[in-house]
C-alpha cells in the first residue's frame, strides 16, 4: 500500500500547518499514543445506518465516539468536500480540497490528515465511526484508512460493518452499479444466471460484519434465506440479525474487531465451509497448501499475489486465460504458516495487500496449513474457481519441489 506516498499531502487547514507539525513530531517521538480505531458503516439506502449510529451513541459504552458523515463516498464530481465530526451536539467541519491531483491519493492523505487535525484541535477520540452514503463502494474507502504502520498515523481501520435491509434485500441486490449492467454470464448459454453486480453486492463483499436489519418486517424463513445469500457472497463476515439496528453488544460484535490485523484459523475455517452458489455475482473461494519452509516460498506467494492483484494474471494458467478475464478480487484474508512456527497474516482489499508478521497459535513446530480466502466477482463460477485452484496448486507444488 505504498504507491501513493510520493504525493505530498496538500490539506487546506484553517490554522497554518499545525497538523503537519504535530504529525512530524509524533513520527519522530519514541512514545506512541494509542491509535484510534475507525469503523466504516455502510449499507444500501435506508438500511438503517443512521439508526445504528444513534443506537451506538446512546448505548452505554463509556467511549468518546466521533461520528463522521462521509461526503466523499462517491468519488465523482468532487471539487471540495467536507467531513463533519459530531460529538455531544457540537460539530466540527474540515474541508478537503480535492480540486487537483489524483482523487484517491488526495482523499487518502487528506481524509486521514483531516481527522488527525480535528483530533489535535478537539482532543482525541476513543473511537471513530464513519457512515458512508448509501451508494458508496467501501472498496474505495477502506484503503484510505488502512494506513501503513510506517506512516505513523494516529488512526487505524478496525473494520467494515454493512447493514442490509431485510425487507428490500433482493431488490437492492438486483440493482446494478450505476446504470451499467455488469454481466456475469461468462460461461455460455448453459450457465445463465441473470445476476448482476450491485452496490449492495460490493458493500456485502467488503464487510467484516453484516447486520441484517429490519428483522421485524420479514418472516423467519425469509431471514434464513437472506443469511444464506449473504453467506454465499461473503464467507468471511459474521452475521447479526437486528430490529432497529439494536445489536446485542458493541464490543467484539461491531466495535474493536481488529478485522484488518487479526486473522484467526477459525475465521478462515468458517469461510471455507458451506459452499453455496446462491449468488454467482460475487463468491468466496479458499486456497490451501502446506506450511512453508523457506523464505523463497513466501516470495513465490508474494509474486503470485502481485500477479493476480496487479496484473490480473493467474500464473501458470495458460488455458483460455483470455476467456477468464471477468473476475475481480475485493477482499482477502489468509494465514501463511512456516513449519518453524512463524506465521504471516495476509490482508487485502482490492489491489492492496499486506503480508505481516502474526502471532502463531502454536509454540513450536506448526501443524497448521496455509489458507487464503478470497472474495470477489465471479470467483465462485466453476471455470474461474478451477483456474484459481490450479494456478495456486502449481505455486504450492514448487514450494515442495524445492525442498527435495
Ligand atoms: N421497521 C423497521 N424500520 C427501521 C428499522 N431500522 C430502521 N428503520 C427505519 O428505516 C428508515 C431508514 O433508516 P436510517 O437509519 O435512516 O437508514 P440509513 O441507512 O441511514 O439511510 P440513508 O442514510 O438514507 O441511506 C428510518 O425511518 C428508520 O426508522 C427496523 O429494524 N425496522
Ligand atoms: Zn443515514
Amino acid at each position: 500500500m505504498d504507491e501513493d506516498e510520493d504525493v505530498p499531502p496538500s490539506l487546506v487547514l484553517a490554522e497554518g500547518t499545525d497538523a503537519a507539525e504535530a504529525k512530524l513530531s509524533t513520527d519522530l517521538s519514541e512514545t506512541k499514543t494509542p491509535k484510534v480505531p475507525i469503523t466504516i458503516i455502510t449499507g444500501y439506502l435506508g438500511a438503517g445506518k443512521t439508526t445504528l449510529l444513534n443506537y451506538i451513541l446512546t448505548a452505554h459504552h463509556g467511549k468518546r465516539i466521533a461520528v463522521i458523515l462521509n461526503e466523499f463516498g462517491n468519488t465523482s464530481d468532487i471539487e471540495a468536500k467536507s467531513i463533519t465530526v459530531s460529538q455531544n451536539n457540537t460539530q466540527a467541519t474540515e474541508w478537503l480540497d480535492l480540486a487537483n491531483g489524483c482523487i484517491c491519493c488526495s482523499v487518502k492523505d487528506q481524509g486521514v490528515n483531516a481527522i488527525e487535525s480535528l483530533m489535535d484541535r478537539e482532543g482525541s477520540f476513543d473511537y471513530i465511526l464513519l457512515e458512508t452514503t448509501g451508494l458508496a463502494d467501501p472498496g474505495n474507502l477502506a484503503p484510505i484508512f488502512w494506513v501503513d504502520e510506517g506512516l505513523g498515523s494516529t488512526i487505524y481501520l478496525d473494520g467494515i460493518v454493512t447493514l442490509v435491509d431485510a425487507k428490500n434485500f433482493e431488490r437492492s441486490l438486483d440493482r446494478p452499479v450505476g446504470n451499467e449492467v455488469v454481466d456475469v454470464d461468462a460461461e455460455g448459454p448453459g450457465q445463465h444466471t441473470g445476476q448482476h453486480l450491485s452496490t449492495a453486492h460490493l458493500q456485502i463483499s467488503h464487510a467484516d460484519v453484516v447486520i441484517v436489519n429490519k428483522a421485524d418486517l420479514v418472516t423467519i424463513p425469509d431471514l434464513d434465506a437472506i443469511k444464506s445469500r449473504v453467506r454465499a457472497i461473503n464467507g468471511l463476515a459474521t452475521i447479526e440479525v437486528t430490529d432497529h439496528s439494536r445489536v446485542p453488544k458493541l464490543e467484539g460484535v461491531i466495535l474493536d474487531l481488529h478485522a484488518y490485523d487479526h486473522v484467526t484459523a477459525e475465521n478462515l475455517d468458517f469461510a471455507s465451509k458451506g459452499h453455496s452458489h446462491l449468488d454467482t455475482a460475487i463468491g468466496t473461494i479458499t486456497l490451501t497448501g502446506a506450511a512453508l519452509t523457506h523464505r523463497t516460498d513466501l516470495d513465490r506467494i508474494d509474486a503470485w499475489l502481485r500477479s493476480v492483484l496487479w496484473e490480473h494474471s493467474l500464473p501458470e494458467v495458460l488455458d483460455s486465460v483470455d476467456k477468464l478475464d471477468n473476475w475481480e478480487i475485493f477482499r482477502m484474508k489468509g494465514r501463511v504458516p512456516f513449519r518453524d512456527g512463524r506465521i504471516k497474516i495476509l490482508q487485502g482489499v482490492r489491489e492492496i495487500f499486506e503480508l505481516a508478521d502474526g502471532i502463531s497459535d502454536q509454540h513450536a513446530e506448526t501443524t497448521e496449513d496455509l489458507k487464503v480466502v478470497l472474495i470477489g466477482r465471479n470467483l465462485a463460477q466453476s471455470a474461474i474457481a478451477a483456474a484459481f485452484q490450479s494456478s495456486w496448486a502449481s505455486i504450492c507444488s514448487q514450494n515442495i519441489n524445492q525442498h527435495k
